[in-house]
């Protein structure tokens, strides 16, 4: 990792390139590649979130992530607190959408239980760690399972696709 313990932004063993999923069928797009060998439980990479403004909504927008504990996410609002006074006082920015830093943007998905990353969220201090779920390989695309997947407007044709399998098991079931 990096020589600088103290940095809060850290994508060294990770770079993007073409999308191992990329081709002329599906048109070209990127991902996130392992830079270096990854071991089960390592840190792949960590950085900060940037709330998005308020009226942002990230069902439109597949690069950002969704930042709340909410399900499914909303709209930004403002967040008012009533002083003593009486008088309502803005908070800022509820910031359910958030703009990731690194190379966080980049990584791909696939379904549940087949990511090799996982993506732990630390919505007080605004930042996020990515581990490694096994062992990585050098050159490997890195994924995670965008926890919206299901249900974010922007993801229903990529979410058709990545559960594809699933859909034909369950009709060859019925
Ligand atoms: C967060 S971005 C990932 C980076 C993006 N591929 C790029 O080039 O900027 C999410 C978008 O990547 C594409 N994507 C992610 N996972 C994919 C997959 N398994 N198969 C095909 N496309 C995928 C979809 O277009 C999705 O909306």
């Amino acid at each position: 990792m990096s020589a600088r313990p103290e940095t809060k932004i850290d994508c060294s063993k990770v770079y993007v390139k073409q999308s191992s999923f990329s081709n002329e069928q599906t048109g070209m797009f990127d991902g996130a590649f392992a830079a270096v060998d990854i071991k089960e439980g390592e840190l792949v990479e960590k950085g900060v979130m940037r709330r998005l403004p308020d009226g942002f909504d990230g069902n439109t927008c597949p690069y950002i992530f969704t930042w709340s504990t909410e399900r499914p996410n909303k709209v930004n609002m403002i967040r008012f607190e009533a002083t003593q006074t009486g008088d309502a006082c803005a908070l800022g920015l509820s910031g359910t959408w958030g703009m990731g830093s690194g190379c966080s943007p980049f990584y791909n998905t696939c379904k549940e239980g087949t990511a090799n990353t996982h993506m732990v969220r630390h919505f007080d201090e605004d930042r996020f760690e990515i581990y490694a779920t096994r062992d990585i390989k050098a050159g490997e695309e890195l994924l995670h399972t965008y926890i919206s997947l299901k249900w974010r407007t922007c993801f229903q044709e990529l979410s058709e696709i990545v559960h594809a399998d699933d859909s034909e098991h369950k009709s060859e079931e019925s």
